[in-house]
């Protein structure tokens, strides 16, 4: 393996943002598909487009031994009762683990089994480090009225697969009732 010279990035912890970085952003659009209500999606897309999230990358090569690290900055909103969410997925190298370390809001972090029989839900809070295990999906859901930031590091070369839950879904669905938050199973999700 070439050398490679070690670096810092500095991390704001109230805003998640992540210097030197590399920004993606992902808005209503992008992950319309996976909302229970398709006739609220469509009137918040009539009126305006809001950003979902954001993910800041470390600059780190993609290769195996190198860890990927980022933060991501989900924003508060939900359509009709049902929280923001990232798109979630399983890492196309499907036995590599995570951690999301959350700095800042409040959230819910679903894993389920490739073939989402098994579904976990963890709280996330400032100071809360989850352990992602191999082989499952994941997808975090802000519930507060803040922004939820969390720095995540990862396997460099364990990528990203989507296909398979843009097929399938998550198991759960994070949902507001009465001004709680709750966690019930989702109608629309198809076995792997
Ligand atoms: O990739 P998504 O499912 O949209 O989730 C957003 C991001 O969440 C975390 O930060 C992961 O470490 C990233 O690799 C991922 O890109
Ligand atoms: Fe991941």
């Amino acid at each position: 393996m070439k050398l490679f010279r070690p670096f810092n990035v500095v991390v704001d912890f109230e805003t998640g943002d992540l210097t030197p970085g590399k920004k993606i952003t992902r808005y209503l659009s992008d992950i319309q598909h996976f909302f229970l209500d398709k006739e609220k999606v469509k009137a918040v897309l009539a009126k305006e487009n809001p950003l979902v999230y954001e993910v800041i990358y470390a600059e780190v090569p993609e290769e195996a031994g190198h860890l990927a690290h980022c933060t991501t900055i989900i924003y508060p909103g939900k359509v009709g009762n049902e929280f923001f969410f990232t798109k979630g997925h399983l890492h196309e190298k499907l036995e590599t683990a995570e951690i999301y370390f959350t700095l800042k809001g409040q959230g819910r972090l679903i894993m389920a089994s490739p073939d989402g029989e098994e579904c976990e839900v963890l709280e996330m809070f400032p100071g809360s480090a989850s352990y992602i295990p191999p082989c499952w999906s994941h997808r975090s859901v802000n519930v507060g009225g803040e922004p939820l930031i969390f720095y995540c590091i990862f396997f460099a070369d364990a990528g990203h697969d989507y296909a398979t839950i843009d097929k399938t879904g998550f198991p759960k669905v994070v949902l507001e009732r009465n001004g709680e938050v709750v966690v019930e199973n989702n109608p629309n999700w198809k076995k792997a």
